[in-house]
């Protein structure tokens, strides 16, 4: 901040005529250029603290709808803090009509949360719980859009996946499912059901995340030579269990076996097509328990007519379940399971576990680490951001309500000033809270870290962010926050800087946000309650007169602060307000003679 430049003058002792008492009474010269502020603090009466998803009021239980079986310590997490309506086989339109009674909702891979869920909880849907890995049955830009966040469960399921990958994998190598079902028919057809070795066979694990690279180093365990297909995995991860990561094309030229480990995604949808097969080594055996979407069924069943694919083992399917009719389900040489990848006890109750808690957290405005179309922040930085989380909510607030009515908002600055260095600082949380604070008050709209640059694009609200750095502690992330306004009128003609733009900026003190300036005045005034800022020449008995009208109207006053050019010049003064003032404590305030305009803000 700049330097201070003027003579040490007091304002006189205020009198106040107030419900309270003050517990603190401090006289202070700020050290800003020419201007002063004194400030009366008054005892806190509550910290209010805007969590990063504000969900549900305090005052009840949010309701959750879980519409696929869930293990139940799961569903008693969940049933000890909410409402829980276990809702099993819903149709689309049920589930449609169900979802506007719902804050959250808790889904397996049976569920199509599409846009139209979105749209029929007409807000109320805050997060979407996918219970396991796989998120392309939630329609994420949607849920984005409206402010949604999609958490999943994306650990508790890789050791069952994987096993049931190797289960596939065994089982189809040796016609188990087929030899069973004859010898239950009463047949003994030993030659019919001659299998394949698996040990020395090239296997290709196509996708070496979680699930792909467990898979491998069980099939190393098999005595298979094991290769991978995965352009995002990092060679040395595969090298560390002895697998080599080889193109798509070499993966599927050299391998006996495929095991297909990938999401489904525009790029990985029919990725084992006509063409690809093509290319595969005449005799190869395909296992899937990723996505049915990422091979072309039609193609499969060419292949494995062609004989080009002797065998395959899936566990998904394109559409589930599938038709009666369907080729590959009804083929002699194709194993199936009813999509059970993450179906065992263990998983089940892990990723129920996972999954509850993720919801839970969210629903108490906790950002979740699981977060699937929100940044993740670490718990310690979100520990640290918290107060200034709530300051850069209340100062988008306060600068959009100084706006004259008929001036559009697009054009907003953010300058952040810190003593760290800048790429110490990531601004999405607080820049997401800029434009909740700047947006809420004069919309319907409900923003969260989800949707925030979104609905702000969407306004065509542009944000601009500057990170400055000044010499101080290290210890706080932030020393101010400023937001700028341009090219709008204000109705408190005092909160435009000189050079013409709304400003208002703050600061944390003892883990509580302050206004600290309006326009080019410092002020001091903390950011709980609601703010009245007033402008008149600085003279003595202003914030005694002041005082007195909103203590006559039993208005709880819990700051006040005036901070003016110079002496007895043009002053602004803030005052915190717990209630908010009757329209006749307003009026009175206006009439007061020195007073030349004045504004009520609510936080
Ligand atoms: N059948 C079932 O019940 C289950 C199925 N799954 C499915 O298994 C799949 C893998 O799950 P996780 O390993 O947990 O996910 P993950 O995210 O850990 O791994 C996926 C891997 O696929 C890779 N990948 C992305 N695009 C690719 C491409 N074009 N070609 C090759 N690799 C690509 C990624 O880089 C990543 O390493 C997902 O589709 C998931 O939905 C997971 C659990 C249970
Ligand atoms: O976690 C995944 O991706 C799965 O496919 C598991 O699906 P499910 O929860 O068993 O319907």
């Amino acid at each position: 901040m700049a330097a201070a430049s003027a003579s040490s003058t007091f304002l006189s002792s205020p009198t106040l005529n107030n419900s309270s008492s003050p517990s603190s009474l401090s006289w202070k010269k700020l050290p800003l250029s020419s201007s002063f502020s004194v400030t009366v603090s008054l005892p806190r009466r509550r910290r209010r603290c805007s969590p990063v998803f504000v969900v549900v009021s305090m005052d009840s239980k949010p309701t959750i709808l879980v519409t696929e079986k869930l293990g139940e310590a799961g569903l008693n997490l969940l049933k000890d803090v909410a409402n829980v309506d276990c809702s099993y086989n819903l149709s689309p339109e049920e589930l449609c009509t169900k979802i506007s009674l719902c804050d959250a909702l808790i889904v397996r891979s049976a569920t199509k949360v599409n846009r139209d869920v979105f749209e029929a909880s007409a807000g109320r849907l805050k997060v979407v719980g996918r219970a396991g890995v796989g998120i392309d049955n939630v329609d994420l830009a949607a849920a984005t859009e409206h402010g949604c966040l999609v958490v999943n469960a994306p650990t508790a399921n890789t050791v069952a996946a994987a096993e049931h990958g190797i289960a596939l994998l065994t089982a189809m190598a040796r016609k188990i499912a087929h030899a069973d079902a004859s010898v239950k028919a009463g047949k003994w057809q030993r030659n019919k059901y001659v299998g394949v070795s698996l040990v020395g066979k090239t296997l290709a694990v196509m996708g070496f995340g979680k699930v792909g690279s467990e898979v491998a180093r069980r099939a190393k365990g098999l005595g298979m030579h094991v290769i991978a297909h995965d352009p995002y995995a990092p060679a040395d991860r595969a090298r560390a269990i002895g697998v080599e990561l080889v193109s798509f094309d070499e993966a599927l030229a050299t391998a006996d076996f495929i095991s297909l480990h990938m999401p489904l995604t525009s790029a990985t949808s029919k990725i084992l097509n006509d063409e690809t097969f093509a290319k595969m080594k005449k005799g190869v055996r395909i296992v899937n328990v990723a996505r049915g979407g990422v091979i072309d069924e039609e193609a499969l069943v060419k292949a494995l007519n062609a004989g080009i694919v002797a065998q395959a083992a899936l566990d998904v399917f394109t559409v589930e379940p599938p038709s009666n009719d369907n080729k590959l389900v009804l083929h002699e040489q194709v194993t199936v399971t009813p999509h059970l990848g993450a179906s065992t006890m263990e998983a089940q109750e892990g990723v129920a576990i996972e999954i509850a808690e993720a919801v839970v957290g969210a629903l108490n405005g906790e950002l979740a680490a699981t977060a699937v179309n929100a940044p993740m922040v670490p718990a310690e930085v979100l520990n640290e951001m918290k107060p200034f989380v709530v300051l850069a909510e209340k100062l988008g607030r306060l600068a959009v309500q100084l706006v004259a009515g008929g001036s559009g908002v697009k054009s907003v600055k953010v300058t952040y000033a810190s003593a760290r260095a800048p790429d110490d600082l990531d601004t999405r949380l607080l820049r997401a809270m800029i434009t909740k604070g700047l947006i809420e008050p004069i919309s319907s709209v409900f923003i969260n870290l989800v949707n925030a640059d979104f609905t702000a694009k969407q306004r065509g609200l542009r944000i601009a962010e500057e990170r400055i750095m000044l010499d101080g502690s290290l210890e706080s992330p932030l020393v101010f926050v400023q937001v700028q306004i341009a090219n709008v009128e204000s109705k408190f003609a005092s909160a435009i800087s000189e050079s013409g733009e709304i400003k208002v900026e703050g600061c944390v003190k003892d883990g509580i946000p302050h206004l600290t300036k309006v326009g080019s005045f410092e002020v001091d005034v903390s950011l709980e309650g609601s703010i009245i800022l007033c402008s008149q020449v600085d003279q003595p008995g202003m914030i005694g007169m002041v005082g007195s009208i909103l203590g006559e109207e039993n208005v709880n006053v819990s700051f006040m602060s005036v901070g003016r050019i110079a002496p007895r010049k043009q002053a602004v003064m803030a005052i915190g307000v717990d209630e908010q003032p009757c329209k006749e404590a307003l009026k009175r305030i206006g009439e007061v003679p020195a007073i030349e305009e004045f504004v009520f803000l609510k936080l």
